[in-house]
């Protein structure tokens, strides 16, 4: 196992301009490894959502730094960062925001450059979507919405994926191949933080990490 951290956020803060009066995530520092799943756990609102953007190249935060796959990011030009979250990250993020008129083979080949993306149907068969594939997205129930969700992180073949709140609403068979793909995914040799309140993952994670509640700063 790549012993140097693939995520390492390095005192990183939060305010959002909207509310800038709260802190959204206080002063942290956080790092995470090839083939390792790490749960990101914490009071609602203590910031995972926001650690996991940061971390994903999609929230720019007011201090501190952001290096992934060794490489400081936070100091480069927008047009690099883009390219390293397309290169690097995988995000299911806590709204699927999947089309829901098109297909999930579809909502796949939308992601992400055809060159590059691996094949909709086998990541699809991977998270358990077979017969269901070629359908519209808002026929599917809830659980396969969210593998469907998991499948598009994976379009990129991205060594970080980063998954917030993925088991939400779902009953136990369901949460249960979304956490098992996800652990798998991390013993291929991928980054994998999962950002939950879910007792579930715990089962599956190599460790947690806990943000403090909102406020503690
Ligand atoms: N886009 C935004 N604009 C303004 N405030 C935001 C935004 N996103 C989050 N916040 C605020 O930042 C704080 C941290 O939110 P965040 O969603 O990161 O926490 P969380 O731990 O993921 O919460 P939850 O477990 O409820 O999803 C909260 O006070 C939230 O209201």
């Amino acid at each position: 196992m790549d012993s140097k951290p693939v995520i390492e956020l390095r005192a990183v803060t939060k305010r959002y301009r909207t509310d800038h009066h709260r802190v959204a995530l206080p002063t942290v520092s956080f790092s995470a490894n090839a083939g390792e799943l790490v749960w990101l756990t914490g009071p609602s609102g203590s910031g995972k959502s926001t650690l996991l953007g940061i971390a994903a190249l999609v929230t720019e935060p007011d201090s501190g730094e952001v290096w992934l796959g060794g490489v400081r990011r936070d100091t480069e030009r927008r047009a690099g960062r883009i390219l390293a979250r397309q290169q690097l990250v995988g995000l299911m993020p806590q709204t699927s925001h999947l089309i829901p008129e098109l297909s999930a083979v579809q909502n796949l080949r939308l992601s992400s450059d055809p060159r590059r993306a691996a094949r909709p149907t086998r990541l699809l068969r991977r998270v358990g979507i077979t017969h269901s594939a070629h359908g519209r997205v808002d026929d599917l129930r809830h659980g396969d919405q969210t593998r469907t969700s998991l499948a598009r992180a994976l379009v990129g073949d991205p060594a970080i994926v980063l998954a917030d709140e993925p088991s939400a609403g779902l009953d136990d068979t369901d949460a249960a191949a979304i956490f098992s793909v996800l652990r798998e995914l991390a013993d291929e040799g991928r980054c994998v933080v999962v950002a939950s309140h879910d007792r579930r993952v715990e089962h599956y994670a190599h460790r947690s990490v806990a943000l403090a509640a909102a406020g503690s700063e």
